[in-house]
């Protein structure tokens, strides 16, 4: 069956439909990953979004049931240049069309992934229908304008946990604002003995210091940091009470709380091979990386903040700490899952300050 990706620019890709059939609004997204399509199909931050995978044979080795970042895919769409309906690994429990289908996500393949990626460099990121529908190019561009903004609250309230829950560990106790939180950065604090104690973004600063914590862990989450301000708040309110780690908006949120601002990048970063330096050791790291927004370097200059980690493809600032207080965080993903794991060493950073 044929299916089309139509940006809302009027631009037409064609292409053979996958996984589920119907149309999607969602903000067009590439990926440079060769590998990691389902950590990244499972990334809570990608709710909201329709992702394009760069390298150009996706599905090779299916789906397994230990690479998961989350229960359900939130992505509106996924589009590749070419599937693999014969996938081969020993993990593998179905094909990348099943779990598409099952999970009521449009696929698009044989879509030149290459023009469309760098259209979207040159223009930037920008929305799109994914559909199997008929319709003429410019109803569907209508379609694209009337649709409710995909940003919003909505995002992070549509992937944060609805309640509390434990996950055991001989401690101390951590808490985490959920805003998305991607599973290994749950098994990577786990993993080290901490006791997790997973909270809703909207839970307070009371309710999070009533769980007596030693430390707490801001999650990565889609959208724009500045749609939760409560989160922000909340953030604001326990800087000083608490060592706090942020992992991308997390990060962000930590930015934001200590009075920085943040701005939408033109088309991202989302991979797994950015070189991000570190710049007390001048060592630079390979990191993985999933975010359209970044925090403002001029912004965070009168503020009581150094600026740690810079990205070396484009100079956007990639780590900060606080000067005073116990509190780091970093723009790019330690817990990889896709990527390098050369990164894992902070989540032991974080140990030693609880
Ligand atoms: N992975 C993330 O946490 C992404 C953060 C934010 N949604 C952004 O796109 O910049």
């Amino acid at each position: 069956m044929k299916g089309y990706l139509v940006l809302a620019d009027g631009t037409v890709y064609e292409g053979t439909a996958f996984g589920a059939v119907g149309e999607a609004i969602g903000e067009v997204v590439f990926n440079t990953g060769m590998t990691g399509y389902q950590e990244i199909l499972t990334d809570p931050s990608y709710c909201g979004q329709i992702v394009t995978m760069t390298y150009p044979l996706i599905g090779n080795y299916g789906i397994n049931q230990d690479d998961f970042e989350a229960s359900r895919s939130y992505v509106r769409g996924f589009i590749v240049r070419e599937t693999c309906t014969y996938p081969s690994n020993w993990r593998a429990k179905e094909t990348l069309d099943a779990y598409l289908y099952r999970h009521r996500i449009i696929g698009l393949a044989g879509i030149d992934t290459r023009a469309l990626t760098k259209k979207l460099r040159q223009h930037g990121v920008m929305q799109g229908l994914i559909t199997t529908l008929p319709g003429t190019v410019a109803e569907m561009v209508a379609k694209i304008k009337q649709a409710p903004p995909v940003f919003g609250p909505q995002l992070v309230q549509t992937v944060t946990t609805p309640e509390p829950y434990t996950i055991p560990g001989p401690g101390p106790r951590v808490v985490v604002m959920d805003f998305g939180a991607k599973a290994n950065i749950l098994r990577s604090l786990n993993k080290l003995g901490l006791e997790l104690v997973v909270v809703p973004a909207h839970a307070t600063a009371d309710e999070i210091m009533a769980y007596r914590p030693a430390g707490l862990m801001l999650s990565n989450g889609p959208g724009d940091p500045t749609d939760v301000p409560l989160a922000i708040n909340t953030v604001r309110q326990l800087l000083g009470e608490l060592p706090i780690f942020g992992i991308c908006l997390g990060h962000q949120i930590i930015g934001l709380a200590l009075g920085g601002s943040t701005y939408k990048l033109k088309f991202g970063h989302r991979g797994a091979n950015h070189p991000v330096q570190d710049l007390h050791s001048g060592r630079v790291y390979i990191t993985s990386q999933n975010h359209g927004f970044a925090l403002a370097a001029d912004s965070l200059q009168q503020l009581p903040v150094e600026i740690t980690h810079l990205n070396l493809n484009d100079g956007t600032v990639e780590g900060l700490r606080h000067k005073e207080l116990p509190v780091f965080s970093v723009q790019y993903h330690p817990e990889a899952a896709p990527g390098p794991e050369d990164n894992e060493y902070l989540f032991q950073q974080f140990l030693q300050l609880l």
